[in-house]
């Protein structure tokens, strides 16, 4: 990689998109932007070194997971190289000289409309899931379609040419999203706190689970995210997704994850990166 170059970070969706404002916010301003048009997209872009990194959503903290980007991590394996969360502030978008009363519906990403699902119902707004916000930000400001909003961001209105009718719609002042950088490009300015994220399937079985979590809480290690997920070896076999507070080198932790294997049917660590401040 030429160091003087800047770094080419892939993420899902357009210009205007949070995936847009957390990889800007990982790799500072001169990042050099690669939408794609998928979360798979932007790990394949990833897994054949035509990108030196991407930005993934994992979870929000009002509508949780994002299960696909949970399965594909699964899948592709990446590196894993930093933790952000990004406050996400919602906007109901409208073309200008558009009353929130003429509106019927709301196109969205299916977790931004989960995150503001309580104001929507309040105003008999419909969700429409689109595949980003900032695709539906510029469907609407493109195609004005009749009684149509989007939700997206304030960046999004400016960038699409839309009025905001309404901002900080989400359900709570808390929402956030945790954002992970994949690949070998690492962000600069993360802090000194780590994560381990591991993925292990157990026996099915009084305890087994238990027996697991024993081996981190025995040495003070934190579970920090436990999470299901189907695909174990047989239909109703859960992968069970854990991230631990620590660095896979840390002695505790080392010595949490010896013992936690010997309970398991099996374990991969998935990686060790720090959290931006
Ligand atoms: O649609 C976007 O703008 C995205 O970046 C995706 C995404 C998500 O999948 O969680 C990211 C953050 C917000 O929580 C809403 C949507």
């Amino acid at each position: 990689m030429d160091d003087a170059a800047p770094r080419r970070i892939a993420f899902q969706g357009e210009r205007g998109a949070y995936g847009d404002e957390a990889t800007r916010a990982f790799f500072g301003p001169t990042v050099a932007l690669v939408p794609c048009p998928s979360f798979r997209a932007v790990l394949e872009a990833v897994a054949e070194g035509r990108v030196d990194g991407g930005v993934l959503p994992l979870e929000s903290a009002l509508a949780g997971p994002v299960a696909e980007v949970v399965d594909l991590l699964l899948e592709f394996t990446p590196r894993l190289s930093g933790e952000m969360r990004l406050r996400v502030r919602h906007c109901l978008l409208a073309p200008p000289g558009r009353s929130l009363a003429s509106l019927t519906r709301a196109l969205s990403h299916p977790q931004a409309l989960a995150q503001c699902s309580g104001w929507l119902r309040k105003h008999h707004l419909q969700p429409v899931p689109e595949v980003n916000t900032a695709v539906a930000a510029r469907r609407v400001g493109e195609e004005a379609p009749a009684g149509t909003a989007a939700i997206a961001s304030r960046a999004a209105a400016d960038l699409y040419g839309l009025a905001v009718l309404a901002e900080g719609i989400e359900d709570s002042p808390d929402n956030a999203t945790r954002f992970l950088a994949v690949g070998p490009a690492i962000p600069p300015h993360l802090g000194s706190r780590w994560k381990t994220s591991v993925v292990l399937t157990v026996n099915d079985g009084p305890g087994a689970l238990a027996g697991v979590l024993g081996a981190f809480a025995a040495r003070g290690v934190n579970v920090a995210r436990l999470e299901s997920r189907p695909g174990g070896v047989r239909a109703w076999d859960y992968r069970w997704c854990l991230d631990v507070d620590g660095r896979e080198d840390a002695a505790s932790v080392r010595a949490a994850l010896e013992e936690a294997r010997s309970a398991c049917t099996s374990l991969q660590v998935l990686g060790s990166y720090a959290l931006s401040d």
